[in-house]
């Protein structure tokens, strides 16, 4: 059985992004830049006033001064004047100062008798100016490649001036569940058909993390039907299998994949759950084999899939599992060989300090509803001694 970090490093190994593509800046949020993102011009492009008042001469801005008042400037109305000494001009919030001006008096510090202001406060130089550039310069990156666009950042493309931007395709990946007991939800209830859990499960994460997913017809366990299916891997960027990767009669993803040239790297994982994970690739595509118990196959999901789909999405991704410490609730025992990955509520610290997270005491790969009220897998290696509540731990938080 491989170690979980081997199996992860493999997989991710020789994947290669899947292309680019133009997109609106209003379709732009949750995709990955594949192309950074430059200032077209400063921001701002010319200095502006922060408030409604008058430009005048910092050396005029003096408490008790008369200012005569020359122009007035709306916002997106630049003025020709040059303000002279003795001179200021009516501006607004968003306005350009206009030359020959250094401070901005807010208009509460102005009484105002026809076209002279009179200064009830000294203004400083600078103050209430919003200089050219002081956000960013024209040509400054301003976003990197292989960044997942937040709202935050569509405001600084569009800031930046940019309305189309250049990100990663959307990796299409397949889905398919096998077994002769899947039926969907929504099916008449038969007495001993399984309802399609994990299939949608796992779109759902991959959905959420950014890929298209195509739910492939439910393979049966015979050769014909799966080979029909797995066929369909060419048309694919990656394709996620669900059940029939175990040891049993009927577990016949691999003798199919083996059938139509999959070219294995490898076949069972030192890690619980998810012992029987497989990866391999078929043409150019590379195909996960996950086991069937649906906390199996989310567990691989978050560990493996969701990687390589990043990989494919051109985000960067580090070899190591990105974990968090916190300690035990409980007790646990002692590990066998597989790395454990125990699902748990996380709850806050009494000392406020590392939060604590509690294993529940049933870890059955088949239980979707303990799933659901996990917050985290707490992470135990292999052959890990018994440890007692209060023991540090490290944890991955589930998506
Ligand atoms: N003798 C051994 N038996 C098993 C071993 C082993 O090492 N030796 N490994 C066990 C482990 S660990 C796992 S995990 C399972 C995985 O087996 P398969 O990948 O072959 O999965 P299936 O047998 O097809 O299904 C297992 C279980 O999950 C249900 N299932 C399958 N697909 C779905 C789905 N899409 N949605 C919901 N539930 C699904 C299926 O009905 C089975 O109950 O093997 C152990 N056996
Ligand atoms: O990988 Mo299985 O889910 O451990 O029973």
């Amino acid at each position: 059985m491989l170690d979980v970090a081997v199996a992860r490093a493999r997989i991710l190994e020789n994947l290669k992004t899947c292309g680019q593509e133009i997109v609106p800046l209003s379709q732009a949020c949750g995709r990955v830049l594949a192309q950074p993102v430059h200032a077209r011009t400063a921001n701002p492009p010319v200095s502006v006033s922060a408030m409604d008042g008058y430009a005048a001469k910092a050396e005029d801005a003096l408490e008790g001064a008369v200012l005569h008042i020359v122009d007035e400037i709306p916002a997106g109305h630049p003025s020709a004047v040059t303000v002279q000494k003795g001179e200021c001009v009516r501006l607004f919030t968003g306005a350009q100062i206009p030359a020959g001006a250094d401070t901005v008096i807010i208009q509460e510090n102005v009484q105002r008798e026809g076209d002279h202001a009179k200064l009830t406060a000294s203004a400083r130089q600078g103050q209430y100016i919003r200089q050219q550039g002081q956000d960013f310069q024209k040509n400054d990156e301003l976003l990197p490649a292989g960044r997942r666009l937040g709202p935050r950042d569509i405001g600084l493309a569009a800031a930046g001036g940019h309305v189309w931007l250049t990100v990663s395709r959307r990796p299409r990946v397949g889905i398919l569940a096998t077994g002769d007991e899947i039926i969907l939800p929504g099916d008449p209830d038969p007495a001993d058909g399984i309802f399609n859990s994990a299939s949608f499960m796992v779109a759902a994460l991959l959905q959420q993390q950014g890929a298209e997913t195509i739910m492939l017809p439910i393979a049966r366990d015979n050769m014909e039907s799966l080979t029909t299916q797995f066929r369909q891997a060419a048309t694919l960027d990656m394709l996620v299998s669900i059940g029939g990767a175990s040891v049993g009669d009927y577990d016949l993803v691999r003798p199919a994949l083996a059938e139509i040239g999959l070219q294995q790297d490898f076949w069972k994982i030192a890690m619980r759950p998810g012992k029987p994970l497989m990866f391999g690739r078929l043409g150019n595509t590379p195909i996960i084999g996950l086991p069937g118990n649906p906390v199996a196959a989310m567990v691989c999901s978050i560990v493996f899939v969701t990687p390589a789909l990043h990989t494919l999405m051109g985000l960067p991704v580090g070899t190591e599992l990105q974990t968090e410490p916190a300690i035990l609730g409980c007790d646990v025992k002692e590990n066998d060989a597989r790395q454990d990955f125990l699902r748990a509520t996380l709850a806050p610290s009494p000392k406020g300090a590392v939060a604590v997270a509690t294993p529940f005491s049933r870890q059955d790969s088949a239980q979707l509803n303990i799933l659901k009220q996990s917050q985290v897998l707490v992470l135990r290696a292999p052959f890990a001694p018994a440890q007692k509540a209060g023991t540090p731990c490290q944890i991955i938080r589930l998506p």
